[in-house]
């Protein structure tokens, strides 16, 4: 049994951990983010009903004032918010369920199986891990995860079987939605639509896909799936298993993100803030755990070409300093997750 005082060095994974003991009432104390449960995080449910919700058939419209409609909304969201939820998107609900359930079973293969794609380094284009990165931080996440590059290169694995091929046809959906709302933001800002797929090389943009577990937690407040974060990339798409576990700040508050039915949820990440000057906010993000259930979700995390220089698409005092994306990939991804302080590191 874990006791509060058992620190708990080389846990590989979280899933095998959590299974391995069958009476558990405390966490290791290094999964402690929090000294009271939820310390000083104030959560606010009456924000939620205020998330803003982009109807992305208002965008392809050929209805310029339906079109109108769907870019101002779009605007309006990315810049208050940095996440909405999108729906009428167009992917199917079986496809969203299909990659989903891919998903589960990765995780659900044995060890010797997932041995194989074992975390080798931020650069390496299929890694399963646990927590965010176990060598830099102090306090570890109840969290495991399997990154994989997905664009230029799409390098799923062959197994579990169907994985490669379901994955490969949300992947390839996902990315169209996100070349349109790339397009709709950059008219949002006055530009013309293919400002933003430019100035980030959208065509040979990075795309990779981040899958979550996290296994039922025994002091669900006390410990975290993921910390306060924002995306490296430019923007991330989200689904889950039907529970939720993410919530996004907004005004000073901890919001719970129930999702509306087969809608996707969207968050504006580093690079959007940086090539809009801070116009458009990466939105401050965590997940939160469940003592029960096992909770998975599939991040899409979209970014500008690798060995592009992210372009200015607005003007003025210049906030941010020019670094190419996979340095600042590398940087995000390499160091402890704190806030949205790696975006300091590239301002100006
Ligand atoms: O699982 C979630 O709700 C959040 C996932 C996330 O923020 C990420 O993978 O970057
Ligand atoms: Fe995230």
């Amino acid at each position: 049994m874990a006791s509060e005082n058992t620190v708990a060095t080389n846990i590989s994974s979280i899933k095998a951990f959590v299974e391995a003991i069958n009476e558990h009432t405390t966490i290791p104390s290094n999964y402690y983010s929090f000294i009271d449960p939820r310390d000083g995080d104030e959560v606010d449910d009456t924000l939620a009903a205020f998330i803003p919700v982009i109807d992305y058939s208002l965008l392809t419209s050929m209805d310029s004032e339906m079109h109108a409609k769907g870019i101002q909304e779009l605007g309006k969201a990315c810049k208050e918010w940095g996440f909405f939820m999108v729906i009428n998107h167009g992917i199917s609900e079986n496809l969203m369920e299909s990659v989903l359930a891919a998903t589960r079973q990765f995780f659900e293969m044995t060890d010797e199986e997932k041995q194989q794609f074992s975390d080798k380094g931020v650069l390496c284009p299929i890694r399963h891990g646990t927590s965010m990165n176990t060598k830099a931080e102090d306090v570890h996440f109840w969290r495991d995860y399997l990154k994989v590059f997905t664009h230029p290169q799409f390098c799923i694995p062959n197994v579990p079987a169907g994985f490669r091929e379901t994955a490969f046809e949300y992947c390839k959906r996902v990315r169209e939605v996100t070349g349109e709302l790339y397009k709709g933001m950059s008219e949002s800002l006055g530009l013309e639509a293919n400002a933003i797929p430019n100035a980030l090389g959208f065509g040979t943009d990075f795309q990779l896909l981040v899958a979550n577990l996290y296994p039922p937690c025994p002091q669900p407040d006390a410990a975290l799936g993921q910390p306060p974060h924002s995306d490296n990339g430019s923007l991330t798409f989200l689904i889950q298993n039907g529970i939720g576990g993410l919530q996004v700040h907004h005004k000073g508050k901890w919001v719970n993100v129930n999702p509306l039915s087969n809608s996707i949820m969207v968050n504006i990440s580093d690079q959007l803030e940086i090539i809009t000057n801070g116009i458009f906010k990466g939105v401050l993000h965590r997940a939160v755990l469940k003592n029960q259930v096992t909770r998975v979700s599939l991040a899409m995390v979209h970014g500008p070409s690798f060995d592009k220089l992210p372009e200015l698409v607005k003007g003025g005092k210049q906030e941010f300093e020019g670094m190419n994306y996979k340095q600042y990939f590398l940087h995000h991804q390499g160091n402890k997750l704190v806030g949205k302080t790696n975006l300091d590191h590239a301002r100006a």
